[in-house]
């Protein structure tokens, strides 16, 4: 599969503190990825770095297979929706569409207008008067209707509801099956994303702590409760990343994929066993503060 972006040993300081360090990574062709991890990660710091927006202090960062930065041939492949996006106030959202399809060139102006009435968005109304969620949503839509063969969505959905991020997934999944093309989602919202990722990626401090396929790492942990004793037996030797004592009864929450047979044998031994959640997965992997990276 061609990589799209390929990072070696990258760096980035502000003032002394290095918010990026040292990563490498790949991003592939076609295929949705997560950008994860906690407030002040570098999730946003490593965006800007790939669509040029700052300079790196170290190292290497190619994306269409060249350097990004005043790279118009590479810059135009790429859309990048901000998570507080600034449009021009007396914009309506029609001029802002409009300026927008003359930015990339795979713009689909009859899905951009579908996305806006899937959106109930006003096509008249000037921009500074829309609600945040409003605001949100045009930024979505032209996420979605650029079809850059990179899109960047840096935490889209500011203010936006329930029902509108539901739109969001289900036009980015069905839009995807149409029109493959690499997606990055940075957010917070893990598990309402979890189904939609092929591929995770998780920052912290700076680091790239866990890259791998999201299939792999749903199947990679799994809890066991029971009585205490029980439950202390079973994981002995095993690799535990939380555990919980309530009374007689004791949760543990363990890495450990199918082939290693742990569901299975604990199973046998009478304990319940519940699946992990991809953010319970990852707060856990976060705050335990794994060494090295997770890599598939
Ligand atoms: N312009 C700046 N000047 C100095 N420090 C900055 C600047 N922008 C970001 N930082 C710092 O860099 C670190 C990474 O910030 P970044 O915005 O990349 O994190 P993030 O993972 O996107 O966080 P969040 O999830 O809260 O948006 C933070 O410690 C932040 O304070």
């Amino acid at each position: 599969m061609t990589k799209i972006i390929d990072i070696q040993q990258l760096s980035m300081k502000y003032d002394d503190s290095k918010v990026i360090d040292d990563i490498n990574l790949s991003i592939k062709e076609d295929k949705i990825y997560g950008l994860l991890g906690r407030n002040g990660a570098g999730k946003t710091t490593l965006m800007k770095l790939i669509t040029a927006q700052i300079f790196s202090t170290n190292g290497e960062l190619k994306v269409f297979g060249q350097h990004p930065y005043e790279n118009q041939q590479v810059l135009e492949k790429i859309c990048f929706i901000k998570e507080s996006q600034k449009y021009p106030d007396n914009y309506r959202v029609r001029d802002v569409i409009e300026v927008s399809a003359s930015l990339f060139e795979n713009w689909d102006h009859d899905y951009a207008v579908s996305l806006v009435k899937e959106f109930d968005l006003p096509l008249k109304k000037r921009m500074k008067k829309l609600s945040r969620g409003m605001h949100s949503a045009v930024g979505i839509i032209i996420g979605l209707a650029s079809r850059a063969p990179l899109t960047i969505f840096d935490e889209p959905y500011l203010g936006l509801d329930a029902v509108a991020r539901k739109i969001f997934y289900d036009q980015l999944i069905e839009d995807f099956g149409n029109h493959p093309r690499t997606i990055i989602l940075s957010t917070h919202l893990i598990d309402e994303v979890s189904n939609l990722l092929e591929h995770v990626i998780v920052i912290d401090r700076g680091k790239i702590i866990i890259d791998r396929d999201a299939e792999e790492l749903r199947g990679l942990a799994y809890t066991v409760t029971g009585l205490a004793a029980q439950v202390k037996s079973f994981v002995k030797g095993k690799e535990v990343i939380q555990e919980e004592r309530m009374g007689g009864t004791m949760t543990a929450t363990l890495i450990g994929d199918e082939k290693s047979m742990g569901q299975s044998t604990a199973k046998q031994c009478g304990l319940e066993v519940s699946p992990v959640s991809l953010q319970q997965l990852i707060v856990y992997l976060t705050k335990s503060g794994i060494k090295g990276v997770m890599s598939s």
